[in-house]
Protein backbone atom coordinates (compact mmCIF):
# COMPACT_ATOMS: atom_id res chain seq x y z
CA UNK A 1 0.00 0.00 0.00
CA UNK A 2 1.45 3.44 -0.90
CA UNK A 3 2.65 5.63 1.94
CA UNK A 4 -0.26 8.13 2.31
CA UNK A 5 1.80 10.81 4.07
CA UNK A 6 4.41 10.79 1.29
CA UNK A 7 1.68 10.99 -1.36
CA UNK A 8 0.01 13.97 0.28
CA UNK A 9 3.39 15.70 0.84
CA UNK A 10 4.24 15.41 -2.87
CA UNK A 11 0.71 16.55 -3.73
CA UNK A 12 1.04 19.74 -1.65
CA UNK A 13 4.54 20.43 -3.08
CA UNK A 14 3.42 19.95 -6.72
CA UNK A 15 5.67 22.23 -8.80
CA UNK A 16 3.96 25.15 -10.52
CA UNK A 17 5.23 25.56 -14.08
CA UNK A 18 4.81 29.24 -14.97
CA UNK A 19 5.48 30.50 -18.51
CA UNK A 20 6.44 34.08 -19.40
CA UNK A 21 5.87 35.09 -23.04
CA UNK A 22 5.66 38.35 -24.96
CA UNK A 23 7.30 40.33 -27.76
CA UNK A 24 11.04 41.01 -27.90
CA UNK A 25 12.42 43.29 -25.21
CA UNK A 26 9.21 43.70 -23.21
CA UNK A 27 11.06 42.75 -20.02
CA UNK A 28 10.53 38.99 -19.64
CA UNK A 29 14.05 38.25 -18.33
CA UNK A 30 13.91 41.22 -15.96
CA UNK A 31 10.53 40.08 -14.64
CA UNK A 32 11.90 36.57 -14.06
CA UNK A 33 15.01 37.95 -12.35
CA UNK A 34 12.74 39.98 -10.08
CA UNK A 35 10.60 36.96 -9.19
CA UNK A 36 13.73 34.94 -8.38
CA UNK A 37 15.15 37.76 -6.27
CA UNK A 38 11.90 38.28 -4.35
CA UNK A 39 10.67 34.69 -3.97
CA UNK A 40 13.70 32.39 -3.85
CA UNK A 41 13.96 32.93 -0.07
CA UNK A 42 10.55 31.34 0.44
CA UNK A 43 10.18 29.05 -2.60
CA UNK A 44 12.45 26.48 -4.21
CA UNK A 45 12.79 27.74 -7.78
CA UNK A 46 14.38 26.99 -11.18
CA UNK A 47 14.30 28.72 -14.57
CA UNK A 48 14.31 27.45 -18.18
CA UNK A 49 15.10 30.08 -20.83
CA UNK A 50 14.56 29.91 -24.60
CA UNK A 51 16.66 31.63 -27.26
CA UNK A 52 16.95 30.76 -30.92
CA UNK A 53 20.73 30.43 -31.22
CA UNK A 54 22.23 31.58 -27.93
CA UNK A 55 21.93 31.13 -24.17
CA UNK A 56 21.91 34.89 -23.65
CA UNK A 57 18.84 35.07 -21.41
CA UNK A 58 20.25 32.31 -19.17
CA UNK A 59 23.58 34.14 -19.01
CA UNK A 60 21.79 37.37 -18.04
CA UNK A 61 19.98 35.58 -15.21
CA UNK A 62 23.11 33.78 -14.04
CA UNK A 63 25.08 37.02 -13.99
CA UNK A 64 22.25 38.72 -12.07
CA UNK A 65 23.02 36.22 -9.30
CA UNK A 66 19.35 35.68 -8.51
CA UNK A 67 19.55 31.87 -8.33
CA UNK A 68 22.38 29.33 -8.16
CA UNK A 69 23.62 28.97 -11.75
CA UNK A 70 22.76 25.27 -11.94
CA UNK A 71 19.09 26.17 -11.42
CA UNK A 72 19.04 28.16 -14.69
CA UNK A 73 18.90 26.06 -17.85
CA UNK A 74 19.00 27.35 -21.45
CA UNK A 75 17.09 25.72 -24.30
CA UNK A 76 18.35 26.73 -27.74
CA UNK A 77 15.24 26.44 -29.87
CA UNK A 78 16.96 26.71 -33.28
CA UNK A 79 13.62 27.97 -34.62
CA UNK A 80 10.92 30.55 -33.92
CA UNK A 81 10.27 30.61 -30.17
CA UNK A 82 6.61 29.63 -30.46
CA UNK A 83 7.68 26.38 -32.11
CA UNK A 84 9.37 25.27 -28.89
CA UNK A 85 6.70 26.45 -26.46
CA UNK A 86 3.66 25.37 -28.39
CA UNK A 87 4.22 23.16 -31.46
CA UNK A 88 6.94 20.76 -30.31
CA UNK A 89 7.48 21.23 -26.59
CA UNK A 90 9.81 18.23 -26.18
CA UNK A 91 13.04 20.14 -25.45
CA UNK A 92 11.33 22.39 -22.93
CA UNK A 93 9.41 19.58 -21.26
CA UNK A 94 12.64 17.58 -20.91
CA UNK A 95 14.38 20.60 -19.38
CA UNK A 96 11.53 21.27 -16.93
CA UNK A 97 11.30 17.61 -15.89
CA UNK A 98 15.09 17.39 -15.44
CA UNK A 99 14.99 20.46 -13.15
CA UNK A 100 12.09 19.05 -11.16
CA UNK A 101 13.94 15.78 -10.69
CA UNK A 102 17.32 17.30 -9.89
CA UNK A 103 16.05 19.88 -7.39
CA UNK A 104 13.03 18.03 -5.99
CA UNK A 105 10.90 19.21 -4.37
CA UNK A 106 10.64 22.37 -6.47
CA UNK A 107 7.86 24.89 -5.84
CA UNK A 108 8.16 26.94 -9.01
CA UNK A 109 9.73 26.53 -12.46
CA UNK A 110 9.70 29.65 -14.62
CA UNK A 111 9.87 29.08 -18.39
CA UNK A 112 10.85 32.14 -20.45
CA UNK A 113 9.84 32.11 -24.09
CA UNK A 114 12.07 33.78 -26.62
CA UNK A 115 10.57 37.08 -27.79
CA UNK A 116 7.95 36.36 -30.45
CA UNK A 117 4.84 38.06 -31.79
CA UNK A 118 1.54 38.92 -30.14
CA UNK A 119 0.04 35.51 -30.82
CA UNK A 120 2.72 33.27 -29.27
CA UNK A 121 1.47 31.43 -26.20
CA UNK A 122 2.52 28.32 -24.31
CA UNK A 123 0.92 24.94 -24.72
CA UNK A 124 -0.93 23.99 -21.53
CA UNK A 125 0.87 20.64 -21.87
CA UNK A 126 4.10 22.47 -20.97
CA UNK A 127 3.04 24.99 -18.33
CA UNK A 128 0.29 25.35 -15.73
CA UNK A 129 -0.12 29.12 -15.94
CA UNK A 130 1.23 31.88 -18.15
CA UNK A 131 2.08 35.55 -18.00
CA UNK A 132 1.99 37.61 -21.19
CA UNK A 133 4.22 40.67 -21.10
CA UNK A 134 3.66 43.95 -22.98
CA UNK A 135 5.72 47.10 -22.68
CA UNK A 136 4.37 50.67 -22.59
CA UNK A 137 7.12 51.66 -25.02
CA UNK A 138 5.51 49.35 -27.60
CA UNK A 139 2.62 51.83 -27.76
CA UNK A 140 -0.54 52.41 -25.74
CA UNK A 141 -2.78 50.85 -28.37
CA UNK A 142 -1.14 47.40 -28.25
CA UNK A 143 -3.33 46.25 -25.37
CA UNK A 144 -6.43 46.88 -27.49
CA UNK A 145 -5.15 44.68 -30.31
CA UNK A 146 -6.06 41.49 -28.46
CA UNK A 147 -4.81 38.06 -29.51
CA UNK A 148 -4.48 34.93 -27.40
CA UNK A 149 -1.82 36.16 -24.96
CA UNK A 150 -3.36 39.58 -24.37
CA UNK A 151 -6.86 38.19 -24.23
CA UNK A 152 -6.49 35.00 -22.24
CA UNK A 153 -3.10 34.53 -20.51
CA UNK A 154 -3.54 34.02 -16.76
CA UNK A 155 -1.92 37.42 -16.15
CA UNK A 156 -1.23 40.28 -18.55
CA UNK A 157 1.65 42.49 -17.45
CA UNK A 158 1.82 46.03 -18.85
CA UNK A 159 5.50 46.48 -18.14
CA UNK A 160 7.87 49.43 -17.69
CA UNK A 161 5.10 51.80 -16.60
CA UNK A 162 7.83 54.12 -15.29
CA UNK A 163 8.65 54.88 -18.95
CA UNK A 164 5.08 55.90 -19.87
CA UNK A 165 5.59 59.70 -19.54
CA UNK A 166 8.65 59.52 -21.81
CA UNK A 167 6.82 57.69 -24.61
CA UNK A 168 3.56 59.65 -24.38
CA UNK A 169 1.53 56.70 -23.17
CA UNK A 170 -1.21 56.89 -20.56
CA UNK A 171 -0.31 53.77 -18.56
CA UNK A 172 -3.55 53.76 -16.56
CA UNK A 173 -5.55 53.88 -19.76
CA UNK A 174 -3.44 51.09 -21.26
CA UNK A 175 -4.13 48.90 -18.21
CA UNK A 176 -7.85 49.74 -18.40
CA UNK A 177 -7.92 48.91 -22.15
CA UNK A 178 -6.19 45.63 -21.42
CA UNK A 179 -8.68 44.74 -18.67
CA UNK A 180 -11.49 45.42 -21.14
CA UNK A 181 -9.87 43.24 -23.82
CA UNK A 182 -9.57 40.46 -21.21
CA UNK A 183 -13.12 40.46 -19.86
CA UNK A 184 -11.85 41.29 -16.38
CA UNK A 185 -8.98 38.75 -16.24
CA UNK A 186 -5.94 39.89 -14.23
CA UNK A 187 -3.85 42.81 -15.54
CA UNK A 188 -0.91 44.37 -13.72
CA UNK A 189 0.93 47.60 -14.48
CA UNK A 190 4.50 46.75 -13.50
CA UNK A 191 7.78 48.57 -13.10
CA UNK A 192 11.02 47.18 -11.77
CA UNK A 193 11.40 50.56 -10.08
CA UNK A 194 8.07 50.41 -8.25
CA UNK A 195 8.23 48.04 -5.25
CA UNK A 196 4.43 48.11 -4.79
CA UNK A 197 3.85 46.71 -8.29
CA UNK A 198 6.57 44.09 -7.75
CA UNK A 199 4.84 43.06 -4.51
CA UNK A 200 1.55 42.68 -6.43
CA UNK A 201 3.29 40.45 -8.98
CA UNK A 202 4.70 38.25 -6.20
CA UNK A 203 1.29 38.02 -4.52
CA UNK A 204 -0.26 36.93 -7.78
CA UNK A 205 2.33 34.14 -8.12
CA UNK A 206 1.73 33.00 -4.52
CA UNK A 207 -2.03 32.93 -5.13
CA UNK A 208 -1.69 30.85 -8.30
CA UNK A 209 0.77 28.49 -6.60
CA UNK A 210 -1.65 27.92 -3.72
CA UNK A 211 -4.55 27.37 -6.13
CA UNK A 212 -2.38 24.95 -8.11
CA UNK A 213 -1.49 22.97 -5.00
CA UNK A 214 -5.07 22.75 -3.85
CA UNK A 215 -6.21 21.67 -7.32
CA UNK A 216 -8.32 24.79 -7.85
CA UNK A 217 -6.15 26.18 -10.65
CA UNK A 218 -6.99 24.66 -14.05
CA UNK A 219 -4.45 25.33 -16.83
CA UNK A 220 -6.13 27.24 -19.66
CA UNK A 221 -5.12 27.20 -23.30
CA UNK A 222 -5.15 30.85 -24.43
CA UNK A 223 -5.62 29.56 -27.95
CA UNK A 224 -3.51 28.71 -30.95
CA UNK A 225 -1.15 30.91 -32.92
CA UNK A 226 -2.57 32.97 -35.75
CA UNK A 227 -2.20 30.97 -38.98
CA UNK A 228 1.18 31.56 -40.62
CA UNK A 229 3.77 29.80 -42.74
CA UNK A 230 7.48 29.70 -43.48
CA UNK A 231 9.26 27.85 -46.21
CA UNK A 232 12.12 25.55 -45.25
CA UNK A 233 14.35 28.63 -44.91
CA UNK A 234 12.71 32.06 -44.50
CA UNK A 235 14.21 35.51 -44.92
CA UNK A 236 15.43 35.50 -41.32
CA UNK A 237 17.47 32.43 -42.10
CA UNK A 238 15.42 30.00 -40.06
CA UNK A 239 12.97 27.33 -41.03
CA UNK A 240 9.83 26.08 -39.32
CA UNK A 241 9.02 22.54 -40.20
CA UNK A 242 5.31 23.33 -40.20
CA UNK A 243 3.10 24.88 -42.78
CA UNK A 244 0.57 27.59 -42.11
CA UNK A 245 -0.15 31.17 -43.20
CA UNK A 246 2.16 33.91 -41.92
CA UNK A 247 1.66 37.64 -42.28
CA UNK A 248 4.95 39.02 -40.90
CA UNK A 249 3.27 41.77 -38.91
CA UNK A 250 5.72 44.39 -37.57
CA UNK A 251 5.51 42.81 -34.11
CA UNK A 252 6.64 39.47 -35.54
CA UNK A 253 10.24 39.50 -34.40
CA UNK A 254 12.20 36.88 -32.57
CA UNK A 255 15.19 36.60 -30.31
N1 LIG B 1 12.56 51.44 -17.35
C1 LIG B 1 12.39 50.13 -17.24
N2 LIG B 1 13.13 49.30 -17.97
C2 LIG B 1 12.91 47.97 -17.85
C3 LIG B 1 11.94 47.42 -16.97
N3 LIG B 1 11.97 46.07 -17.11
C4 LIG B 1 12.92 45.80 -18.01
N4 LIG B 1 13.51 46.92 -18.45
C5 LIG B 1 14.59 47.05 -19.45
O1 LIG B 1 14.10 46.64 -20.72
C6 LIG B 1 15.16 46.04 -21.48
C7 LIG B 1 14.73 44.67 -21.99
O2 LIG B 1 14.49 43.86 -20.85
P1 LIG B 1 14.63 42.29 -20.90
O3 LIG B 1 14.24 41.79 -19.55
O4 LIG B 1 15.95 41.88 -21.45
O5 LIG B 1 13.51 41.96 -21.97
P2 LIG B 1 13.16 40.52 -22.65
O6 LIG B 1 11.71 40.55 -22.94
O7 LIG B 1 13.65 39.42 -21.79
O8 LIG B 1 13.99 40.60 -23.97
P3 LIG B 1 14.22 39.41 -25.07
O9 LIG B 1 14.61 38.18 -24.28
O10 LIG B 1 15.30 39.94 -25.95
O11 LIG B 1 12.93 39.26 -25.79
C8 LIG B 1 16.36 45.98 -20.56
O12 LIG B 1 17.20 47.09 -20.85
C9 LIG B 1 15.76 46.14 -19.17
O13 LIG B 1 16.63 46.73 -18.23
C10 LIG B 1 11.16 48.34 -16.20
O14 LIG B 1 10.28 47.98 -15.43
N5 LIG B 1 11.42 49.66 -16.38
Amino acid sequence: MPDQSTASESETRRTLRLGVAGPVGTGKSSLIATLCRELSGELSMAVVTNDIYTDEDARFLRSAGVLPTERIHAVETGACPHTAIRDDITANLDAVEDMEEEFAPLDLVLVESGGDNLTATFSPALIDAQIFCLDVAGGGDVARKGGPGIGRADLLVVNKVDLAPYVNVDAERMVADAAKARDGRAVLGLSQHDPASVAQLCDWVRTVLNAHRSGEHIPQDPGPMAPHSHGPEDEHGHGHGHDHEHDHAPEHAHT
